[in-house]
């Protein structure tokens, strides 16, 4: 049997799929499963359209075939946007962003193991120099993956020159891969997003940006989109990161957050341990998301 997944629908969607047919109440409890999931209610009022006409089509009563064309409408939106990482250049450079507590040393620490396991050398550099804890904290995820850091030479150096010479250590060296952390929270929205771009175009005098991933915490869903608002108008976000679906009940907000950003999801997080990351499939998604239905 398929490991139940806290964001499966199958808790919500038990039974539907197994009555005899599609009835008022399967169209009901389907939409309160998809609501609970935090689709949205446009997107489910979107899905469930589509599905009533697609049954209305095939003339089928059937709940084995909703649950197919469920599954198959949830891939299709899924699919819409391309989840791969653009990392040919060497080296590649990432910056990663996003507001405090979403899990973003996290992400990284499981990043850098996620490149070193594809055999990529990798250097982490820590542009979070306002907060020595940030620091520290990489710096421990760095010695678990086993990739080299570049650290601030004083409390509070300029992020950006620290940035640069990460990119410097990484070229001079030849490291194939830099990962950028940088700072969530500064006093103003426009000093942290003026700070993003300082390090964005330093880094750019020795190599174009690769990537920049935005992490969001699956759990706090779509508020936690509203929250990250500056960093997708200002950041030149490339790519999402999601973090903590295994502790989500939130399955939807992956459908939901790519089209309300427009920008793809390149990484999904599912756990605090080391391996607990990896790439986004929306094939793989879409039958996880219904396993246990
Ligand atoms: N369950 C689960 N927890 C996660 C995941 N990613 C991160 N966390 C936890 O979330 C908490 C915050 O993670 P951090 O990496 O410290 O978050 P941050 O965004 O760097 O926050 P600051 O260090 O405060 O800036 C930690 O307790 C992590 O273990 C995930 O995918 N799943």
């Amino acid at each position: 049997m398929a490991e139940r997944r806290s964001w499966s629908l199958g808790s919500a969607l038990r039974g539907m799929f197994t009555r005899e047919r599609i009835d008022e109440q399967t169209w009901e409890d389907l939409e309160d499963a998809l609501i609970t999931a935090d689709f949205g209610p446009d997107i489910t009022d979107e899905i469930l359209d589509h599905l009533r006409s697609e049954v209305a089509r095939l003339g089928t009563d059937d709940p084995r075939d909703l649950k197919r064309m469920l599954r198959e409408t949830i891939e299709d939106r899924l699919a819409k946007f391309d989840p791969t990482l653009k990392l040919s250049a060497r080296p590649a450079v990432t910056l990663v962003v996003g507001v405090n507590g979403v899990g973003k040393t996290t992400t990284i620490g499981k990043f850098a193991r996620f490149l070193r396991n594809f055999n990529r050398t990798v250097v982490v550099g820590a542009a979070d120099t306002f907060r020595a804890a940030a620091v520290e904290q990489l710096d421990t995820w760095a010695m678990r993956a086993d990739v080299r850091i570049v650290r601030p030479q004083h409390f509070g150096q300029d992020p950006a020159s620290v940035a640069y010479q990460t990119v410097e250590t990484a070229m001079r060296d030849g490291i194939e891969m830099v990962v950028i952390d940088t700072a969530g929270r500064l006093q103003t929205k426009a000093g942290l997003m003026d700070e993003l771009t300082k390090i964005h175009r330093v880094i750019e005098k020795l190599t174009p940006v690769a990537e920049v991933l935005l992490v969001l915490d699956a759990t706090t869903g779509q508020n936690g989109v509203m929250q990250a608002e500056a960093f997708i108008e200002h950041a030149g976000v490339t790519g999402l990161v999601i973090t903590k679906l295994d502790g989500s009940a939130k399955g939807g907000f992956v459908l939901a957050v790519q089209e309300r950003t427009g920008l793809p999801i390149k990484l999904i997080g599912t756990g605090e341990g080391i391996n607990d990351l990896t790439g986004f499939t929306p094939h793989v998604f879409a039958e996880q998301l219904l396993a246990d239905a």
